[in-house]
């Protein structure tokens, strides 16, 4: 019913958006792409011919081939290599309220394979974090107002400088920074954030930024604009919140993947992976989607496995050649989205409706093996 649908429709106008999109038929069946993909991927052959035609028509949200790809950007396990080469991932969050998201982000990245994770938090999130895990490096130096409360101007510029101070000590070191899981959104702690995003820009670092952080990015565009090494990873809300922003419209699902290409461009050529029922992806220029079936169980924290893993991928699709991987942002989110979604998959098998998101990271170890042996 859905394939028969409007395939001959001539110009359309999408929604309220500035950049209002002027679609041919393509974009029609490109809608219709999206839609079958919503139903639960494909149905039977008729459809799924239909699809491939579709595909070929359309050009922009194709279904990525990301086995492939994160199979070429997984490195060999090579005795030569030293401890860090295979990355240093910092993840910005953690705070009073929120421990896991951060936890769950930094533990994502080592067991897929980074050598070494860091959280940089607030003191009263710092040993809790600790305490769920001795592979974290685990560092206590963020402050919330509250804690800086009845201190003046002065001082807080002084707080301000010396947090600024400890994160630059190992700036340079790292090969991405996940900014937002469970971060908050204290002013005072946003702010010294901001300068934390300022200087890995100046630094050339990657930043991977989700959860509070897209709060923080939302309201202050400028930190993350034209920066090709920003990756921005939002659940629908943030995801309503960015294109009500930056387009000045609402989101409409059956348009998704031209919006996601707009808002990326409009950016400035940042990265953004928009998770749902399938992951779209796009840098401005392509869109690409992954669709593979991962779990019915939403529980809390499967985006900031997400957010962790885009952070080691993307370290290691940078890490290769240039002529091998094409946009190693745009690779990264790829990869990390179909091993989530295997991870989560896996997990759903053996838990079913217990499934919870410390489950689903003791199966990316394994998810990984399948599509990428370690030997
Ligand atoms: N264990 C931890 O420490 C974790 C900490 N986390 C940290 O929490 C911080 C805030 O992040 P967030 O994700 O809770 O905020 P946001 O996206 O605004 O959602 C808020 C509410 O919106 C709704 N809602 C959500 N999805 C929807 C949908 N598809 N469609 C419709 N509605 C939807 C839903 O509301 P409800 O259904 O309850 O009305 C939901 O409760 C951030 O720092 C993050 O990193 C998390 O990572 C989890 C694990
Ligand atoms: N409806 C869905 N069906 C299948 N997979 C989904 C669905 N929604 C999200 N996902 C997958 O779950 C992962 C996490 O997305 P989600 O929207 O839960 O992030 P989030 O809200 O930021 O999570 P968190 O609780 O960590 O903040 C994404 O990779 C996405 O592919
Ligand atoms: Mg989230």
């Amino acid at each position: 019913m859905l394939i028969k649908y409007g395939v001959n429709s001539g110009i359309i106008s999408f929604g309220s958006a500035k950049d209002c999109i002027l679609a041919s038929s393509a974009a029609v069946l490109r809608r219709q792409q999206f839609l079958i993909r919503s139903l639960g991927g494909y149905t039977d052959q008729t459809t799924q011919r239909r699809m491939q035609q579709v595909n070929s028509m359309s050009g922009t949200a194709l279904e990525a081939d990301s086995e492939t790809i994160l199979r070429a950007i997984t490195p060999i396990l090579d005795p030569n290599r030293h401890k860090g080469q295979a990355g240093k991932i910092a993840v910005i969050g953690g705070c009073r309220e929120y421990t896991g998201a951060p936890y769950f982000a930094a533990i994502s990245a080592l067991k897929i394979g980074a050598d070494l994770s860091h959280v940089f938090c607030t003191k009263d999130a710092a040993p809790v974090i600790k305490g769920y895990s001795p592979e974290l490096i685990v560092h206590p130096i963020l402050e919330e107002s509250y804690s800086i409360s009845g201190l003046g101007d002065e001082e807080r510029r002084c707080i301000s400088s010396k947090i600024l101070a400890e994160v630059d000590k190992w700036m340079e070191r790292f090969d991405c920074l996940v900014v937002g899981p469970g971060l908050g959104r204290d002013p005072y702690l946003l702010e010294c954030v901001s300068e934390i995003m300022k200087h890995a820009r100046q630094s050339n670092v990657p930043i991977v930024i989700d959860g509070d952080g897209l709060f923080l990015v939302t309201n202050s565009l400028d930190l993350v604009s034209g920066y090709p090494l920003a990756v921005l990873t939002p659940n629908v809300n943030e995801y309503k919140r960015l294109v009500q922003k930056v387009l000045s419209c609402e989101v409409n699902d059956r348009d998704a993947p031209e919006l996601l290409q707009s808002l990326a461009k409009r950016i400035g050529g940042v990265t953004i992976l928009q998770k749902g029922k399938s992951d779209l992806i796009s840098d401005g220029d392509t869109v690409k989607s992954v669709s593979i079936y991962g779990s019915p169980r939403r529980c809390g924290g499967q985006g900031d496995i997400l957010s962790g893993s885009v952070a080691v991928f993307l370290s290691w699709a940078r890490a290769k050649e240039k002529s091998t991987i094409s946009n190693p942002t745009v690779s990264g989110c790829i990869a990390a989205s179909a091993l989530l979604r295997k991870a989560a998959s896996l997990a759903f098998e053996n838990k079913k409706r217990s499934t919870l998101t410390s489950d689903i990271i003791e199966c990316l170890g394994r998810s990984l093996e399948d599509i990428s042996p370690a030997s």
